[in-house]
């Protein structure tokens, strides 16, 4: 699996850019991961680490001259081997080449908050080649001007202060363009292929197809795509979504329908999480870091948490969610990575395969999960401040009679040396309408108790991805 970034403007290789919080994530890299400055408050420290500039374009500490050899640099440039840096260049002859993207699913959620988002943080920060365009593709009827007016709602211009900003999102929406057709159509794919010729005008034209569809569509939007309307002369790409499939006979089913149309070098199987910076500046955090490394095992943790929760429900998105529930559309996938990269051994090199082993021998470690260990729920409508929430089976996209679990949490435990006995607890929820210790409406949270450096002390240091994202450490107890 690889996480598609893009890196900071001076560097536009990936394929496409980490979507989180609907833009790209920056990034800015010291040599190490220092610690920079504590405030006491009471019970409450602070902890800035002096390496992270923020996604909403906070930077909590100035990045140094040598940002470029930083160990996050390094383990990006391992995770992204030069072939694979090479092949993810968009432009193999700058002038004449152009790229297409079709976003297949572009009315739905993802395409709406998130793809259309980043193509114009790509596209803003110069990612993109000269010559592009960018094709929705769903069934919905939709003019090219309908497309433009729904995704200029989601683009913003708050990557950073820079002006022309809505002037670059009129240039940007120029070249978006939709066309609707089925997923299983071969004929549709044909008239894409027709119009996406058309704006290809002749040149060296490289197709990237992003799926933004549910998973039991993945196969056909495929076939269709990739028999219809594959690139003549340059590379054709499709980006999919997890999950990838609903166990392990359906994700080896998915994965040999998509090569009987794809090579594997033409599949990008992203997992977003993964390239938020706070869940890549977790490794850093920890294998950079001499006060981390050696407290990171079950000698000095007492539990680690890993909690998801929004507070939305599925507000019409039941077509894709009722057949996957939270286990498999955020349990399975986001926080399991984000498990396993915590947990995991130093890897031998930082090439992802290296990383890729050592994450994979976390999860043969882990013991099967009992079902003593594991519940599930699901949101009921409630009234609350004079406001009604509907329920999770009131969302008209879902059956009636659905028990699909909208929240679940389950603990898991690793048996191997450093985590014999340290329960590692998931939680994962939608339309939770309590938020935890900080305000963003969404987020992630990891957080696992360390002992004090200075005193009997312990701290809970909680790692949060939300809207606006921290690391922070609080006393726990003064005395243990
Ligand atoms: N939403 C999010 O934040 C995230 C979503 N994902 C993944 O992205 C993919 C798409 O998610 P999302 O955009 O939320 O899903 P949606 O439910 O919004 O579906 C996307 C589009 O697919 C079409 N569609 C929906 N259900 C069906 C169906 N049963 N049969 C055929 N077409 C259908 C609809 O378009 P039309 O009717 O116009 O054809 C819809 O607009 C999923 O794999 C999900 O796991 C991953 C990360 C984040
Ligand atoms: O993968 C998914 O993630 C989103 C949450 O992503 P975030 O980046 O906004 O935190 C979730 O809403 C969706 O159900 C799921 O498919």
């Amino acid at each position: 699996m690889v996480t598609l970034y893009s890196s900071p403007s001076t560097n536009c290789s990936g394929v496409f850019s980490s979507y989180s919080n609907s833009s790209i994530g920056f990034y800015n890299y010291h040599n190490n991961f220092p610690i920079s400055s504590r405030k006491f408050g009471s019970h409450k420290i602070s902890l800035q680490i002096n390496a992270i500039r923020m996604q909403d374009g906070a930077v909590v500490a100035q990045p140094s001259k040598t940002q470029d050899e930083t160990p996050l640099k390094k383990l990006k440039d391992g995770i992204l081997s030069k072939e694979q840096k090479h092949t993810f260049d968009f432009d193999s002859n700058k002038d004449k080449s152009t790229v297409s993207i079709t976003v297949v699913g572009a009315s739905g959620d993802l395409a709406k908050k998130k793809i259309f988002p980043a193509l114009f943080a790509l596209y803003y920060e110069g990612c993109l080649p000269e010559h592009f365009t960018i094709f929705g593709y769903a069934r919905s009827k939709m003019t090219d001007d309908e497309l433009r007016n729904m995704v200029s709602k989601t683009l913003t211009c708050r990557i950073d202060k820079r002006e022309n900003c809505g002037e670059k999102m009129e240039q940007f929406l120029e070249r978006c363009f939709y066309h609707s057709g089925q997923y299983d159509s071969q004929e549709n794919f044909a008239e894409l292929d027709k119009k996406l010729k058309e704006h290809e005008a002749g040149r060296f034209s490289n197709r990237l197809f992003y799926l933004s569809i549910p998973p039991n569509i993945f196969i056909n939007a495929v076939r269709c795509a990739s028999l219809s309307a594959s690139s003549a002369h340059g590379w054709t790409r499709v980006i999919v979504e997890k999950p990838f499939g609903r166990d392990s006979e359906s994700s080896a089913a998915l994965t040999g329908a998509l090569k009987q149309y794809l090579k594997e070098d033409q599949i990008f199987r992203i997992d977003h999480y993964l390239g938020k910076e706070l869940v890549e500046n977790l490794s850093v955090l920890r294998f950079s870091n001499l006060i981390f490394e050696p407290l990171w095992s079950r000698q000095y943790i007492r539990n680690v948490q890993f909690i998801f929760s929004e507070d939305f429900g599925t507000e019409g998105r039941g077509g894709y969610f009722d057949h996957y529930g939270i286990i498999r559309d955020i349990m399975q996938n986001h926080l399991l990575q984000i498990l396993a990269l915590f947990a995991m051994e130093t890897p031998v090199s930082l090439d992802a395969e290296d990383i890729r082993n050592e994450k994979v021998k976390v999860l043969r470690s882990m013991r099967p999960l009992q079902l003593d260990d594991v519940i599930v729920g699901q949101y009921k409508s409630h009234t609350k401040g004079g406001v009604n929430y509907p329920g999770y089976t009131d969302d008209k996209t879902v059956p009636k009679d659905s028990l699909t679990p909208t929240f679940a949490a389950a603990a898991l435990f690793i048996d191997n040396a450093r985590w014999d006995g340290v329960p590692f607890l998931m939680k994962a929820g939608k339309a939770l309408h309590t938020r935890r210790l900080v305000k963003p409406i969404r987020e992630i949270h990891i957080f696992f108790f360390i002992p004090s450096l200075f005193s009997l002390a312990s701290f809970l240091l909680l790692v949060q991805c939300g809207n606006k994202s921290t690391i922070q450490a609080r006393a726990r107890k003064l005395i243990q």
